[in-house]
């Protein structure tokens, strides 16, 4: 599990660490890490030119400690003072090592920049010159190596209010912030290394976690000697209407290549063809009335996906919500949901899967706001409304009210196409109804869901059928596809 922290967990933590080591010593092993992955990007340090963004704070004082490595290694360092004041030992180091006050025009020439302009002490957007010399770095051809965050990014929520350094490489001390796993921020670290600073005895309970492969292989359910349809989870699916019914037939796709024992399909008419037609392994119930009292027992359900708005939808809607399984609520669904939040009024559990626009419509927040801070709008509505919460977007989190957000790290900008996200609800369906609790179900879906996308794609179009047929081949590569 990789785990992410908020600047004031990181900062509690070094507190009580640095209050037992002799002064300068966590600085010393931050500049002596950074100066490491320096020098294999580099390649050959002798001769080569570093230019230090060089902030007010300690984050500029690891780029000045580092700069100083390099330069006794015989690379040529400049530094670029961009504060009122600066690190003065670590100035004096750089100097006494052979280094220099440059301006930014020095960065023209660089074959490699150390962003040290803000780290975990930064407030706002970068005030100038920071915000200029951070979109200097960026239009200059070296690359950048950010320290402990890319400059401009809020290391506690990923947010992004100004400019802000596009890093090659991110070198975080101690352990990783939160705003480095979640967009706009992530987009902007590059890959992420991580410097051992003797943290992690002293860390809480982390801000925000992700899931690895080992972590998914370990929580997906696989099927023993014992099982049958019926033991392995019944998922049914309410979704389609004679307007829509692509939505229904890659719902149940979904589902049928995540696992499901058995998917039964419920639906008027027209998406009760298509689903028949592309999938003889459903149990479709034609429904001439919005009840699914024929449609047989179901360990979980998925509400929503083209389902349509209107009072038969409603009526539906509301005889799903008054069982007592798991219900997953997807598309129509939700906007139903957003105007009768009484629906939502039930003792089993609820995962929602909203877009920003459809929990801007839930909640009644902004839409930018919510895609400026996913993580806080998705905690905040998990809260609000009692249910678990996966926020879809360029990075997926899910939420519930209390303990760590898991953020899916597997997606790829190829699934943002019409779909995509009926499959995905499929996927984290079928995990309920084989058992998973939401915040798995839909943890394990998100990262399936991207890696079937990753797996589609390949670096090309593709549809979100294709995303449905290459869930076996993901599951494959998260379990090692081990026959049983
Ligand atoms: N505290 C520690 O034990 C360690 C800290 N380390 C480094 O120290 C950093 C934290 O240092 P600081 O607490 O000094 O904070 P930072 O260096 O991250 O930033 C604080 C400084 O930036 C200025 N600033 C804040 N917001 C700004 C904005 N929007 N535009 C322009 N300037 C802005 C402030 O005036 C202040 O001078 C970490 O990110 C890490 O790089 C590492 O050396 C490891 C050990
Ligand atoms: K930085």
């Amino acid at each position: 599990m990789r785990t992410a922290f908020t600047a004031d967990q990181i900062r509690g933590a070094e507190h009580v660490l640095m209050a037992r080591l002799p002064e300068g010593t966590l600085m010393q092993r931050a500049a002596a890490g950074l100066a490491a992955v320096c020098a294999d990007l580099l390649g050959r340090v002798y001769g080569r030119r570093v230019v230090l963004l060089v902030g007010s704070g300690d984050n500029g004082g690891d780029a000045l400690y580092a700069g100083e490595r390099l330069a006794r290694r015989g690379a040529w360092a400049g530094a670029v003072l961009a504060g009122s004041k600066t690190h003065e030992a670590g100035l004096a180091a750089l100097r006494q090592a052979g280094g220099r006050v440059v301006d930014g025009s020095a960065l023209d020439a660089a074959d490699l920049i150390i962003d040290g302009l803000v780290g975990i002490g930064v407030a706002g957007a970068l005030r100038e010159p920071y915000a200029r010399l951070a979109e200097d770095a960026n239009a200059a051809r070296a690359p950048i190596v950010a320290v402990d965050v890319p400059s401009g990014v809020d290391a506690s929520s990923g947010r992004v209010q100004g400019a802000a350094v596009r890093a090659k490489v991110t070198v975080t001390m101690g352990a990783c912030k939160t705003g480095l796993l979640v967009d706009p921020g992530a987009s902007r670290t590059g890959t992420v290394e991580l410097v051992d600073i003797g943290l992690g005895p002293y860390l809480p309970d982390p801000d925000v976690t992700a899931l690895t492969r080992d972590d998914v292989a370990g929580l997906l359910p696989r099927p023993g000697n014992e099982s049958d349809k019926y033991r392995r989870g019944v998922l049914g699916v309410a979704a389609g209407s004679d307007l829509f019914t692509g939505a229904a037939v890659l719902a149940v796709g979904g589902a049928l290549r995540a696992g499901a024992g058995m998917v039964r399909y419920a639906g008027p008419g027209a998406p009760v063809t298509q689903v028949r037609s592309h999938w003889p392994e459903a149990v479709v119930t034609e429904l001439r009335r919005p009840s699914i009292e024929d449609v047989g027992r179901v360990q979980a359900w998925v509400l929503g996906p083209g389902l349509g708005t209107g009072d038969w939808a409603h009526e539906l809607a509301a005889e799903v919500l008054a069982s007592d399984v798991p219900v997953l609520i997807d598309a129509d669904g939700l906007t139903l949901v957003a105007g009768d939040r009484g629906l939502l009024r039930r003792t089993a559990p609820v995962l929602i899967t909203p877009h920003a626009g459809e929990l801007a419509r839930l909640t009644g927040a902004d839409r930018a706001d919510i895609e400026a801070d996913r993580l806080a709008h998705a905690r905040a509505a998990a809260a609000e409304l009692g249910v678990t919460v996966l926020l879809k977007g360029s990075t997926t989190v899910v939420a519930e009210s209390a303990g760590p957000v898991r953020v899916n790290a597997t997606g790829t900008s190829w699934l943002s196409t019409g779909g995509t996200g009926d499959v995905l609800s499929g996927i984290a369906g079928a995990l309920l109804a084989q058992g998973l609790s939401c915040y798995d179900a839909a943890s394990c879906g998100a990262y399936l869901h991207g890696l079937a996308g990753r797996l589609a794609a390949e670096g090309a179009p593709l549809t979100a059928a294709d995303v449905a047929t290459s869930v076996p081949a993901a599951i494959r590569a998260v379990t090692g596809g081990h026959v049983r």
